[in-house]
């Protein structure tokens, strides 16, 4: 029976959790803090953790690290607020599985456990640090790789084509969520190599200090806990495609070691005397810029160059908003087969925010946000009732209200203060199409207040 850990400080959460996950038939247990969560970690053993992000000691990054040095192959999956969604992003950059956000739904919370949970089954080697995918297993429909219809999304497919059928290295560039393991996964699949192993390794989760091991795999008695021979992702991907993501992560020392590998293509174990030849096409990716890295010495330039002989740029989602009905469809059509229910599609209102909205978290946002507006759901299509209110009104960024003073000094911060709430009424009146009512709504205000204003500030709308 697989355990689950769940850590809130909120005993009614803790409760409710533990009792829905019990009658589905879950071993559960629940801890208030960081801190009692550790220790029992350390005491039992357990497959998953669902852990609030802001808990009275701890934050989720600082507990989802100890949780890692204690049992990498533990899977994490973060509560956070929508305010917070950028910080629980980090948060899956670190190792953890995927989050969900509040209000908690039990059954959206299941979805995501069993996934998390196959994906741990699925797995022959230390859960978090090494994903490979099964040899010749065939690709479910949900994990189809869709390309979308952007001249960004086209140019990516073309690249995808023309490198697969190559065995150069490619780095894939791309803010977090864009895609970049399903482009490394899509190259795999196209190319000769298909049908041996895809292991994908996320170095901005591997504990600095097991790293080597993890990539190169160890001898038995090479440091207290070697008590076997291990192979490393090198030599698991043998005849395959080596996934590395978050490269920069790496430390300089294994930057080294990972330069050895590329040139000779043979891997030493940690702590072994001979050299295992290795035939391993190496795909990396990363979402900071690489370059920037090399320039500062944290990268090393001659490994940037060896990997660089072909890069792939994912737009973040908010450039090529045509694709997003696309993937928006996918992912309806996803939730619906997870969560058997069968929503036909979006109101336009959806599409409408779908399109204006900024989505840091890019693809994994916007799945995610469709996967809870199908959950909550009760009518054929998904309305703006099942959205978080982050989406449909979004708070304002900086650039979203800069004025423009055209160099002047303003005198009079009345005349400020007007252009201000101009501009606001300007910028939600094109984000709800000129809808008066919910822009009135969306700034707070009733109609007639807003109507006053338009006619004070000369908006035709
Ligand atoms: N081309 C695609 N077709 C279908 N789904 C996709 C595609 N690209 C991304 N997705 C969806 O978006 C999610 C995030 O994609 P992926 O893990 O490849 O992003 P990433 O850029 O590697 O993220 P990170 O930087 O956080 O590692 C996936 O789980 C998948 O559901």
């Amino acid at each position: 029976m697989k355990r689950i850990l769940i850590v809130d400080d909120e005993p009614d959460i803790c409760l409710l959790l533990k009792k829905y996950f019990e009658k589905k038939g879950y071993e559960a247990a629940s801890q208030p803090t960081g801190e009692a969560a550790i220790k029992w970690l350390k005491d039992n053993t357990t497959d998953l953790v669902i852990c609030d992000f802001k808990l009275p000691d701890y934050t989720g990054l600082e507990i989802l690290q100890k949780i890692k040095i204690i049992n990498s192959s533990i899977q994490v999956i973060i509560i956070t607020g929508y305010s917070d969604v950028r910080i629980a992003v980090d948060a899956l950059k670190k190792g953890a599985y995927d989050y969900v956000t509040k209000p908690l739904y039990p059954d959206e919370i299941l979805v995501t456990v069993e996934q998390a949970l196959s994906k741990q089954i699925q797995k022959a080697v230390p859960k978090a640090l090494g994903k490979p995918i099964q040899k010749n297993a065939p690709q479910p429909d949900t994990k189809a790789y869709i390309a979308g219809v952007s001249h960004q999304a086209q140019a990516v497919i073309k690249h995808i084509d023309l490198i697969a059928t190559t065995d150069m290295s490619v780095v894939i560039e791309g803010e977090t969520g864009t895609g970049k393991e399903y482009v490394a996964q899509a190259i795999h699949n196209k190319s000769h190599r298909g049908k041996k192993p895809f292991v994908a390794v996320d170095c901005g989760a591997l504990p600095q200090e097991l790293a080597a091991s993890e990539l190169f795999g160890h001898v038995k008695g090479a440091f207290t806990g070697a008590v076997q021979d291990k192979k490393g992702c090198f030599e698991r991907a043998d005849g395959g495609t080596l996934f590395l993501d978050e490269i920069g992560n790496l430390s300089y020392e294994n930057q080294l070691n990972l330069l050895r590998v590329l040139q000779e293509r043979v891997v030493r174990k940690v702590g072994g005397a001979s050299e295992i030849a290795v035939d391993v096409r190496v795909l990396v990716a990363t979402n900071e810029n690489l370059r920037e890295k090399v320039k500062t010495g944290e990268f090393r330039e001659d490994i940037y160059f060896r990997l660089n002989e072909f890069k792939i740029e994912l737009a973040p989602l908010h450039e090529r908003p045509g694709d997003i009905s696309v993937f928006a469809e996918h992912f309806l059509a996803q939730a619906n087969d997870q969560l058997n229910k069968s929503i036909k599609g979006f109101d336009e209102e959806v599409l409408q925010i779908f399109r204006t909205y900024n989505w840091p978290g890019n693809l994994r946002e916007l799945k995610n946000v469709i996967k809870r507006a199908v959950l909550l759901s009760t009518s054929e299509d998904v309305t703006t009732d099942g959205l978080p209110h982050e989406i449909c009104s979004p708070i304002q960024t900086d650039s979203d209200l800069s004025m423009d003073f055209n160099g002047a000094i303003p005198t009079s911060l009345k005349a400020v203060a007007e252009e201000a709430e101009k501009q606001a009424i300007l910028l939600v009146l094109e984000k709800t199409n000129n809808n008066k009512s919910k822009t009135a709504d969306m700034l707070g205000v009733d109609r007639k207040t807003l109507y006053n204003k338009l006619r004070a500030y000369g908006i035709d709308a």
